[in-house]
């Protein structure tokens, strides 16, 4: 049978949630990633150092048998000087959503008034904390990533030191900036290099296909599928995986967010088999992130299988993307 081993699998983009949700789901991202970044955007959002230590020994219990490293951020505030300092050890990142842009995104940023950011961005630049960003205008929805780029050439030209990262980018425009600005950098999901909108409204709707950014054009899965396959040095994964109760998403008013984290591994195996490019999936996986963010996550082997296998009709009460499909690899083993 064939298999593809990984090291150290990491998952750049992670919604774990907190209370009930959090226990049923942290444990299906321990099982297989060696860490995670985790989002800050609970409700209340993760904003003091109190929240950041409180929530990471939240996580911490609900996988106390496997390694898995969880990196912690903090929703973007103009957060000042001092305080960065004071939380600089105990986060990894810090997650800037424009307000209202995205689920539990309310006390976000709502003007990008580069002089009222200026403070908690050189500080960031000078204490090497990574600044996230889900990057949509408040625009026409197929627009709304592309429109953000001129906010993305302002942060990236007036903070050269700031390390970027454009989150679960969609577009070709993104892609395109990849390579503009040395400070630049992106995550991909899995299902975004998967879906385009017509797998999410152009025959019957489907709930468990929308997310934010919402899945684009043919040509923009291209160029995203460009970069992914040849794991480009500053793009990474992150599943952005993000569970909403079932009965949230099949709904009138159906919450944001694909559910990915138990079968990523899996659907990547088999997207950079099909274009014969396991080889940089590695890369793609981990090693571009511990290089970009500078982490050394402890030893995790996963080895996955080419076999068909059935994705669960739900996890607990959400149900994943694909849910029922058969899908072509599975995970073997994991030590
Ligand atoms: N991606 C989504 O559609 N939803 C995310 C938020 C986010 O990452 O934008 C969530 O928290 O549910
Ligand atoms: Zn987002
Ligand atoms: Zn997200």
């Amino acid at each position: 049978m064939k298999t593809h081993t990984l090291l150290m699998p990491l998952d750049m983009h992670l919604h774990l949630r907190d209370g009930v949700m959090l226990e049923n789901i942290a444990p299906l991202s321990a099982y297989s990633f060696s860490g995670a970044i985790i989002m800050p955007n609970l409700v209340p959002p993760v904003t003091t150092l109190d929240d950041v230590k409180k929530y990471k020994k939240r996580i911490m219990a609900t996988v106390p048998n496997d390694y898995f490293e969880p990196y912690m951020t903090l929703f973007y505030k103009n957060y000042d000087k001092a305080f960065l300092e004071s939380v600089v050890d105990n986060i990894t990142a810090i997650k800037l959503y424009p307000d209202g842009a995205t689920t539990n995104s309310d006390g976000g940023v709502s003007s990008f008034d580069i002089e009222e950011m200026r403070e908690t961005l050189e500080a960031m630049s000078e204490l090497d904390i990574p600044l996230c960003v889900h990057g949509e205008t408040a625009g026409f929805v197929m627009d709304r990533e592309a429109e953000f780029m001129s906010i993305y050439e302002l942060l990236a030209k007036n903070f050269p030191n700031l390390k970027i990262i454009m989150e679960h980018i969609t577009t070709k425009a993104a892609v395109d900036m990849l390579d503009k600005y040395d400070n630049l950098y992106a995550t991909i999901t899995v299902h975004h290099l998967l879906l385009t909108l017509d797998d999410v409204v152009g025959g019957m709707m489907m709930p468990h296909h929308f997310c934010k950014p919402i899945a684009k054009r043919p040509e923009d899965l291209d160029a995203l599928l460009s970069v992914a396959l040849e794991a480009h040095p500053k793009v990474m994964f992150g599943s952005d995986s993000a569970p909403h109760p079932k009965n949230k998403k099949e709904s009138c008013g159906c919450a944001a967010g694909v559910f990915t984290a138990p079968i990523a591994l899996q659907l990547l195996c088999e997207i950079f088999e099909q274009y014969d490019k396991l080889d940089n999936l590695q890369a793609f996986v981990s090693d571009n992130a511990q290089s970009i963010y500078g982490i050394c996550p402890e030893f995790k082997e996963v080895v996955l299988e080419k076999r068909p296998f059935e994705v669960p009709a739900s996890y607990s009460d959400v149900v994943p993307l694909y849910a029922g499909k058969e899908i072509g690899w599975a995970i073997q083993s994991v030590e």
